[in-house]
């Protein structure tokens, strides 16, 4: 076993989401740069059907007020939804970009740009950073996809939510193996 290996190994194991973070956020520099290695997954066809939309600041509220209105909510409803994006500093927009293609299903390209959202997630946690994907019976509402300026291609797969890591906060774990239940072999 490589190096390389074990460390990705162990990265995966130490990972969890945060579900609470501070106001602490990675810049563009860090997050693009992180990204160029989140996209080294497998990619039939070299398609590289996602982007990314980073969501700071006032952003979150526009984001926040478009679920607000997808979910029909009035009232306390309406404000408790529109301010879930201002739980974190910074909100990361999966986007899947899915285009007619004669070798690759849209389902193959919706994996793809999922792969690269676990893989962001999982490099945003090894460097530091508190994160949690999130998602909402919203999340393909056409108001959403607006709000995002989406094109008719591209679909949303949620947002990773990213900030700092709360002091002498340390979120449980997942225990056990639930590989071994899921695991076969075709006899
Ligand atoms: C596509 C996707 C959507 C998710 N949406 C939500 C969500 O809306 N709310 C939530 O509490 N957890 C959601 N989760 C699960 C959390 O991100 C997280 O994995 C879960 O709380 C378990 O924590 P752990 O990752 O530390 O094991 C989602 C995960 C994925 C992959």
């Amino acid at each position: 076993m490589s190096v390389a290996a074990a460390s990705a190994r162990e990265a995966a194991l130490a990972r969890r989401s945060w579900p609470k973070v501070t106001d602490a956020a990675p810049g563009d520099a860090e997050l693009v740069s992180l990204l160029d290695a989140a996209s080294r997954v497998a990619d039939h066809a070299s398609l590289a059907p996602w982007r990314v939309i980073a969501i700071r600041g006032d952003a979150r509220a526009r984001v926040g007020r478009a679920i607000a209105d997808a979910a029909g909510a009035e009232g306390d409803a309406a404000e408790k939804l529109a301010a879930k994006p201002l739980r974190a500093p910074l909100l990361l927009a999966l986007v899947a970009v899915v285009r007619e293609h004669p070798k690759v299903p849209a389902w193959e390209q919706e994996a793809v740009a999922a792969g690269v959202g676990h893989q962001l997630s999982l490099l945003l946690d090894d460097a530091g950073w508190g994160v949690m994907w999130r998602t909402g019976p919203y999340t393909r509402h056409p108001l959403v996809a607006a709000a995002h300026g989406l094109a008719d291609d591209e679909r949303l797969l949620g947002w990773l939510y990213v900030g700092g890591r709360p002091e002498g906060a340390r979120p449980e774990r997942r225990t056990g193996s639930p590989a071994a239940g899921r695991f076969s072999s075709l006899g």
